[in-house]
């Protein structure tokens, strides 16, 4: 199966070194210009990709710039890139795009675990969810958290509390788990989220707490940064590259 891959950050090359047959990298989707870091033909225009299924990890902005046109053109689009969900009149375009193109968006649960439960879970009504993500201050650089002198933090700051929208919003590189998670479970506006940096943690610490018919979890991970990007955990990786794998599995968990 050949495999499309859109951005060339550290999830990308993660995806890329880690492909097994039947699974092939074909070409990668860049910025126009921007030179591919393995020997693999690259191109800018989504109209050119020409491969079996599409790997997204250029985040938001990736998504924004290349969703519509492959799900139009009937691409399978594997994607990180939950916090795109979050601008409704992006998620209208995608889906409108699939629906016209018969092309297919898969997110996958990225760097947090319990996806699955919380999926099943709603199916009986879930009456609270919550999310937190704790990281280290080098975890938030680049985001609004920078107001707050991340260098000089000596105890956890609680940089952000409010509804999954707003966070995946104004943190698109680093909520895409609140987005996920609202997505599976309770919605946008009903998903509590707190955003903290906390320079005690070396991992991305990712707390999830449900309540509804089903009962009640909670479940935290601790997922080690990728190496190149202390924002993006290499969970997120590795959960793409498993929906990519499940694709041409015969038995599938899902
Ligand atoms: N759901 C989840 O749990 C998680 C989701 N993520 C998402 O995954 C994304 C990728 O992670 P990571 O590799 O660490 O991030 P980086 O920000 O390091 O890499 C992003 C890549 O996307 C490329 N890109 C951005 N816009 C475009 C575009 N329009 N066309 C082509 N390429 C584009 C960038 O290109 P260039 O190099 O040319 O600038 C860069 O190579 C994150 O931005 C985040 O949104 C990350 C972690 C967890
Ligand atoms: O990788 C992580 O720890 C989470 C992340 O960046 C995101 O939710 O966008």
């Amino acid at each position: 199966m050949r495999v499309a891959i859109i951005g060339r950050g550290p999830i990308a090359q993660y995806i890329a070194e880690h492909l097994k047959p039947p699974l092939a990298l074909a070409q990668m989707l860049l910025r126009p210009g921007a030179e591919a870091p393995l020997d693999v033909p690259a191109v800018s225009d989504a109209r050119d990709v020409d491969a079996d299924v599409v790997a997204d990890c250029a985040g938001m902005d990736g998504l924004r710039a290349h969703g519509p046109a492959l799900l139009e053109a009937g691409h399978r689009v594997f994607t990180l890139s939950a916090a795109a969900f979050a601008d409704a009149a992006l998620a209208e375009s995608l889906v409108a795009a699939a629906e016209r193109g018969g092309g297919r968006i898969i997110l996958a649960a990225g760097a947090i675990g319990a996806i699955d439960t919380l999926s099943a879970a709603k199916v009986g009504g879930l009456t609270a969810v919550r999310y937190t993500g704790r990281k280290p201050p080098a975890g938030w650089a680049g985001t609004p958290a920078e107001r707050f002198g991340l260098k000089s933090l000596t105890e956890p700051l609680v940089h952000f509390e409010g509804n999954a929208r707003d966070a995946a919003l104004a943190y698109p590189k680093n909520a895409n788990v609140a987005a996920t998670v609202a997505l599976a479970g309770i919605g946008f506006e009903a998903t509590t989220v707190r955003l903290i940096a906390d320079p005690g943690v070396a991992a991305n610490t990712h707390t999830l707490e449900a309540e509804g018919a089903f009962g009640r979890f909670s479940a935290t991970f601790e997922a080690a940064p990728l190496p190149g990007n202390p924002r993006s955990s290499g969970l997120a990786a590795m959960s793409l590259l498993r929906a990519l794998e499940s694709e041409v599995a015969c038995v599938r968990i899902v």
